[in-house]
């Protein structure tokens, strides 16, 4: 075989939920290696779909740990097996599907730092987890656990400014409270917990990992302006919970050599760094390479967007996190269940199921709809909590329909509305510089995103976000090659292949906008007060 040019690079993992995914970026910051493992076709032993298992209560979601170490056995081996040169790696990182966690059994340190490399993960780790069946992000079965943490801070307001968010199932915090309550024993013969990021992190790092700050705020555990664990919430899920969880650690922080595991069994070189774990959904900021001002529009199944804070405001809706990439600043989540499913109804409804139908609507009608203004809330929205369609005149009159070009703007403007509106609640503010970078299906629509343009006053730019969180750990594996020499991330990442302008303002755009959008902003209200009733 012809020799293969050496090619330094980093390694970006992601341990999502349906896959552990790897790229390969070079120093170019070019993608020329990638490889997957999926859970329900590659490991089918472990009988999962969509790579968890819901339970017969219909709320506990689990994936099973091993599946996840075996399927790093596997892509490694497959990696290995295709030529892959692993002593041109030079540093190595990753994301987790956030807010999982991982139960290390007492004792199961040692095995760790004293692998074999004769022999895969899976066959020396099988009984170093008290936990077989770790929780996921898609479980919803510690309501309960939920209520204690706020009522032991005051609230879901004071605990939503004190941790990024008020309390969610699915947040480790409340899923480590109903582990030490349902089952204590397994609890007690637990000497560290992890979350899937910095489980992976552990599994190269040949020891316990520990918690970066970014994904560390999805826990309602960690308080994200001091980046320090919250005594009171620690206190309010379990006991000695702070020595299980370790000490948290700035996001671009190398946490050590790669294990020597690695080097005998592979082949990567001694020096290799590995640079702190973190969330999916941060490593995804990284790697559409969010700067300040910025905001990521996934128009996906739902909506959800990325905010790049400065000064946050939490609030009992989204997600405020620690950023990734840059530890005095924050980024946010904000979720919009009723996204493409909604749009869809629509183009059926009103454009006969038709997306170029759907656009030329769009192009016939005027930036403001005429005053008429709709919420299209087909399922409960989680931002706000409304559902049903309402749509007013420009007398702020309700309606019972609009004509079909004038419904599909309505529902297009009222989407990008509400995400101005609910961006800006949180802390976000439309920068002069400020790019807005769209993904997900509707972003290949050019006149859906030049509405998204008019409303929010900045430019449109679209992004291929497949491999997001992978590219963004490799991303930030090169920044932590730059560890101690403080060049921003922007600075490492500026070689990286740009995105593509597609829509730019309409003159004249922020006029309508700006009274159209104070309006919206109080119909939700009223529409809220007429489903929740008046406040007390
Ligand atoms: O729960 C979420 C974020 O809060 C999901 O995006 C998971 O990170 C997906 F893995």
């Amino acid at each position: 075989m012809a020799e293969r040019a050496a090619r330094r690079c980093c390694l970006g993992w992601d341990f999502s939920t349906q896959q552990v995914k790897v790229v390969a970026v070079d120093a170019e910051l070019s993608v020329f290696y990638e490889d997957s493992v999926q859970f329900d076709r590659d490991l089918v032993e472990f009988g999962t779909q969509g790579g968890v298992h819901v339970h017969k209560d219909g709320l506990t979601v689990t994936s099973p740990v091993l599946m996840w170490v075996q399927a790093l056995d596997i892509i490694l081996e497959k990696m290995k097996a295709s030529g892959f040169d692993f002593s041109q790696v030079l540093a190595l990182s990753g994301a987790g599907q956030q807010h999982g966690s991982v139960y290390w059994k007492t004792g199961a340190s040692q095995v760790l730092t004293s692998l074999s490399p004769d022999l895969p993960l899976r066959e020396q780790l099988q009984a170093c987890f008290s936990i077989s069946n770790c929780p996921v992000w898609m479980d919803s079965s510690t309501a309960a656990q939920c209520r204690q943490l706020e009522a032991a801070v005051g609230g879901a307001q004071a605990l939503s400014r004190l941790t990024g968010s008020r309390a969610y199932e699915r947040f480790t915090g409340n899923q480590i409270a109903k582990i030490y309550q349902q089952n204590p024993e397994a609890y007690s013969h637990t000497e560290r917990i992890s979350l899937v990021s910095s489980f992976a992190a552990s599994l190269f790092l040949g020891s316990y990992s520990p918690v970066d700050y970014s994904d560390g705020s999805g826990m309602n555990l960690l308080q994200i302006q001091d980046k320090v664990w919250s005594q009171a919430c620690l206190g309010a899920c379990a006991p000695r919970l702070e020595e299980k969880l370790g000490r948290p650690v700035p996001s671009c922080s190398v946490v050590g050599p790669i294990s020597s595991y690695f080097v005998q069994r592979y082949g990567f070189p001694p020096g290799c760094k590995v640079v702190a774990f973190t969330g999916d959904n941060p490593a995804s900021l990284a790697g559409m390479r969010l700067e300040e001002g910025d905001i990521a529009v996934s128009l996906g199944t739902s909506d959800t967007l990325f905010l790049w804070l400065q000064e946050p405001t939490p609030a009992l809706e989204g997600h405020i996190f620690c950023n990734p990439v840059d530890p005095q600043h924050y980024m946010a989540l904000l979720c919009f269940k009723n996204g493409s499913l909604m749009r869809e109804k629509i183009r059926d409804e009103s454009a006969s199921g038709s997306w170029s139908e759907f656009s030329k609507a769009l192009q016939s009608t005027e930036m403001g709809n005429g005053g008429n203004l709709g919420f299209y809330f087909d399922v409960m929205e989680i931002t706000p909590e409304i559902i049903g369609r309402h749509r007013f005149s420009a007398e702020n009159r309700e309606v019972s329909a609009f004509p079909r070009e004038v419904e599909i703007r309505a529902l297009i403007e009222g989407q990008f509305m509400a995400k101005k509106i609910h961006a800006e609640a949180l802390g976000y503010r439309v920068m002069p510089k400020t790019k807005i970078l769209a993904t997900g299906g509707a972003s290949h629509n050019r006149d859906i995103l030049q509405v998204l343009a008019d409303v929010f006053g900045a430019p449109v730019y679209i992004i291929d976000t497949a491999n997001s969180a992978c590219v963004g750990s490799a991303y930030r594996a090169f920044h932590g090659l730059a560890a101690g020499t403080d060049m921003p991330f922007a600075e490492i990442v500026k070689l990286a292949p740009d995105r593509r302008l597609v829509a730019t303002p309409t003159p004249g755009a922020s006029q309508v906008y700006e009274a159209l959008l104070q309006r919206y902003a109080m119909l939700e209200q009223r529409i809220l007060s007429q489903t929740r009733g008046p406040p007390e």
